[in-house]
């Protein structure tokens, strides 16, 4: 047996988001939020599920926070429904929004526990989408406002803020690929919307350091690793292409100021090219306080002429797979984060997800989820390796705190450290919440 012990000043955490957990759709004032349009279009989500009451996370999170006192995390990420502070996405402010939020941020500090806040977790008012939502750049100054608000409300009490989060699903996955709302498949599109976050993260950013935000700011993209499947030019091009639309096209621009050109080019021949406008590039490229890095997997990638968007295709190496399909790839956690500081430096980085999907339920009222303790194990591994290998990281925060609507999957697909039975909403530590207190409380990691 060996152990690996962690810095004293490492954060352990666990995240959720406002859609995938609240509930609550359409009450105290409420606005709709294109999820809630989305899951209400049949076909769009697994089984018909949609977030209407999730796990009704917004009339029990004291319930919740109490096992997140139990489980004794330092850190729980959540995010903020942006329609309940502004159901029409601007103008009039929705007190009873800003009254719910201040009792469950309250609950969190009298835990113990700092919140981590996630101002963008893709739940858009469904009123600025009917206005062109992202592709519009007024949403940047709608975005604005509502972060402008949140800072002023919550000085003093939130001191961790996250503008977006993972730019590759809310530009990509839901304007280019479709899967998740509102469901566009335009790569012009696509590459508008990045944009548009990216504007509107930066001058988020400008703002919170000219009010003198007490606290610190930074976004959470979501990486991918794909290595080579030989060294053979056209594999290392290849993969080089599919890795940079995850990961260089969502960070060069925070740390360059631009976007990655080889890039751009290729874009180009496929008829798509970014807006920018004079200034845009210096505005998002204000200094962050943090990245946060959203990591589950990672994949080989071969030259396929012509194939898909990069001519490159993944080649599946036979790893072993959670039960939503993903490759279970620890070393990727590796690659990346290192990848990362040789590319851009330092920055200080927080894992702010990396989890497993496993659909055990409870027999004899106790969830038996051993793989996902193994995945956990294997991903946290990878973390020491890559403090021990000088990567800045700062803690970790697991996808996910409990169970819940995962998109386009609805609740088919289970990641939590506590099971939700979404008949009668009783939670049920499973064996990785135990697990994974022991790791929190002791700081170390026994490797049997
Ligand atoms: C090429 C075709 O692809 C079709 C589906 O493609 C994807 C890619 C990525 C995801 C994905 C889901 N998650 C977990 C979430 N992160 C944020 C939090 O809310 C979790 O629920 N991360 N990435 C889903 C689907």
């Amino acid at each position: 047996m060996s152990v690996i012990q962690f810095p004293k000043d490492f954060v352990w955490g666990a995240a959720t988001a406002s859609y995938q957990i609240e509930g609550a759709w359409n009450e105290d004032g409420k606005g709709l939020s294109i999820w809630d349009v989305f899951s209400h279009t049949p076909g769009k989500v697994v089984n018909g599920d949609n977030g209407d009451i999730a796990c009704d996370s917004y009339h029990r999170y004291e319930e919740d926070i109490a096992l997140m006192k139990e489980l004794g995390i330092k850190a729980y990420r959540f995010s903020i429904a942006w329609p309940r502070i502004y159901p029409q996405g601007s103008g009039e402010v929705n007190p009873k929004g800003l009254e719910y939020y201040h009792r469950f941020v309250d609950k969190l500090i009298e835990n113990g526990i700092e919140p981590y806040c996630t101002l963008y977790h893709w739940d858009l008012p469904q009123a600025l989408q009917e206005k062109g939502g992202w592709n519009n750049r007024e949403t940047i100054d709608a975005y604005l406002q509502y972060a402008e608000t949140m800072f002023k409300e919550f000085q003093g009490k939130i001191k961790y803020w996250i503008t977006f989060n993972e730019p590759w699903c809310v530009s990509m996955l839901s304007n280019y690929i479709g899967a998740h709302a509102p469901g566009n498949q335009d790569l012009q599109l696509a590459l508008d919307v990045a944009h548009h976050l990216f504007v509107a993260h930066g001058k988020t950013v400008r703002m919170f350091r000219e009010l003198g935000i007490e606290g610190q700011i930074g976004i959470a993209p979501n990486l991918y690793w794909y290595e080579p499947y030989s060294n053979r030019k056209e594999d290392v091009e290849a993969a080089r292409r599919k890795r940079a639309w995850y990961n260089e096209w969502f960070l060069d621009p925070l740390f360059k100021g631009s976007y990655p050109q080889f890039m751009v080019d290729w874009y180009k021949k496929k008829g798509a090219e970014v807006n920018i406008q004079p200034g845009d590039m210096e505005i998002i490229k204000e200094p962050i306080d943090f990245l946060g890095i959203n990591y589950y997997s990672g994949s080989l990638a071969r030259y396929k002429e012509n194939f898909e968007d990069f001519d490159c295709e993944e080649i599946d190496e036979g790893y072993e797979k959670t039960d939503i399909g993903w490759n279970i790839y620890p070393e990727g956690l590796y690659k990346t984060l290192t990848w990362l500081t040789e590319t851009y430096g330092p920055v200080p980085i927080y894992i702010t997800e990396n989890g497993a999907c496993y659909n055990d339920g409870p027999v004899d009222g106790r969830v038996r989820d051993q793989k996902r303790i193994d995945y956990l194990q294997k991903h946290i591994i990878q973390l020491n390796r890559c403090i021990q290998s000088g990567v800045n990281l700062k803690g970790y925060i697991t996808w996910s705190f409990m169970d819940n609507f995962e998109w386009a999957e609805g609740y088919s697909k289970r990641f939590g450290l506590v099971h939700v039975d979404y008949n009668t909403l009783k939670r049920t530590p499973k064996d990785s919440f135990y697990w994974y207190r022991h790791l929190v409380r002791t700081n170390w990691l026994d490797i049997r």
